[in-house]
């Protein structure tokens, strides 16, 4: 083995045995090369870590333009192959596939779009969600079907239960919207021992985000869940002034059982990236009725011939409408927008008059 890392260290950052399978071949080609995970990503600098410490690298210039050219990147969570030259400087020189990536598109206002990666190689997304006035079922459907679309599986933590006069009621709301194999819980972040309610999500290796809005409790429950580290964390900064590691405790926290949490601020202003065809994807009962409806690429927004409205809830065809509509302005040049606007607004007229007519 040419490992410079032991596993075991690996593993508390997440190191599974599938990925250790995947490397094999790579790892066996030179000498030096060591397996290590992203935990900051800079504009011409990286942090890499090794399960005990952070260390500072760069990624070379082919890596870097090979991944752009794919419209990807290096991202918190990857996994990476470096070395270390004859001046001590360190070098990534590849990037291990990623199981799962969480990425959102920039728009400049006009034809140009940047995909930006926000995270790799996350296994299971919490959706925070406060249970007082943060609490709304049309923004937990888009996360749900965000989540989903980009492969990784979410528990829904609806936090503040406390201050919630029917918490009960709401549960049972929100488990009715997820799909199947989605649990949902209701807590007190402040008091009840969130790392016993999601143990099943926190086995070693497993990797965590947090999603969720501006004071939904993420940080709280971050806190709960790696209470030893922020310990931990505390004590380094007094060692050695406000260093790289403080930094990186923040990004990339192990969690006391084995499993480690992401947490960046471009994730907590997550948008993800989708495609139109996957949107449909995530809601299934639309999906199935939409073949029936008279045009191919009916919105179910009134069109004439529409089998989708009428048996899918308002609600929940305005979410997917929404959703769908998002995920198109991110993949089509504006004129090619224009054209399916004008086309949309035709038919709904047509699908207006129509009506009338039958009125009378
Ligand atoms: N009563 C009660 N308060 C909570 C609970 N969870 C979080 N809070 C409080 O809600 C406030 C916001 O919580 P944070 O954890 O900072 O929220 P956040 O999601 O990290 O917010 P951002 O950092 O803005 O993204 C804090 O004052 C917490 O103490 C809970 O379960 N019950
Ligand atoms: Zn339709």
């Amino acid at each position: 083995m040419t490992l410079e890392t032991p596993l075991s260290r690996l593993q508390a950052i997440g190191l599974t045995p599938q990925l250790l399978a995947a490397l094999s071949s790579p790892l066996s080609e030179g000498d030096g090369h060591a397996l290590l995970r992203v935990a900051e990503v800079h504009r011409d600098a990286l942090v890499l870590h090794d399960g005990r410490a952070p260390l500072p690298a760069r990624a070379r210039p082919a890596l870097i333009q090979a991944l752009a050219a794919e419209a990807d990147a290096l991202a918190v969570g990857d996994w990476v192959l470096a070395e270390h030259n004859r001046f001590g400087e360190c070098w990534v020189h590849e990037r291990l596939p990623p199981r799962t990536q969480l990425a959102r598109r920039l728009h400049d206002g006009r034809d140009k779009v940047e995909r930006v990666v926000l995270a790799s190689n996350v296994d299971t997304a919490l959706l925070v969600m406060g249970l007082d006035h943060d609490f709304n079922l049309r923004r937990l459907e888009r996360y749900l079907a965000l989540v989903r679309l980009a492969g990784i599986s979410c528990v829904v933590v609806l936090s503040k239960a406390d201050l919630c006069a029917d918490p009960a009621r709401r549960l049972r709301d929100a488990l009715a919207l997820a799909p199947a194999g989605v649990e949902v819980l209701a807590l007190n972040t402040l008091a009840d021992d969130a790392r016993a309610l999601l143990a099943p999500w926190l086995a070693p290796g497993q990797t965590l985000v947090l999603l969720g809005s501006s004071g939904a409790g993420k940080s709280t429950l971050a806190n709960a869940l790696c209470a030893a580290e922020v310990a931990a964390t505390s004590g380094t900064r007094r060692g050695d002034g406000r260093g790289r590691h403080t930094t990186t405790v923040r990004t990339l926290h192990p969690l006391p059982g084995g499993a480690c949490l992401i947490d960046t601020p471009g994730l907590r202003t997550l948008r993800l990236d989708s495609e139109a065809g996957d949107v449909a994807g995530a809601f299934d009962d639309i999906a199935a009725l939409a073949p029936m409806c008279r045009f191919r690429d009916c919105r179910h927004e009134g069109e004439p011939g529409c089998a989708v409205r009428g048996a899918v809830a308002p609600e929940r065809l305005k979410s997917f409408g929404k959703l769908l509509r998002e995920a198109q302005r991110d993949t089509m040049s504006a004129l090619e927008r224009r054209e399916l606007v004008s086309t949309w607004k035709a038919r709904q007229r047509a699908g207006r008059a129509n009506l009338k007519a039958k009125r009378g």
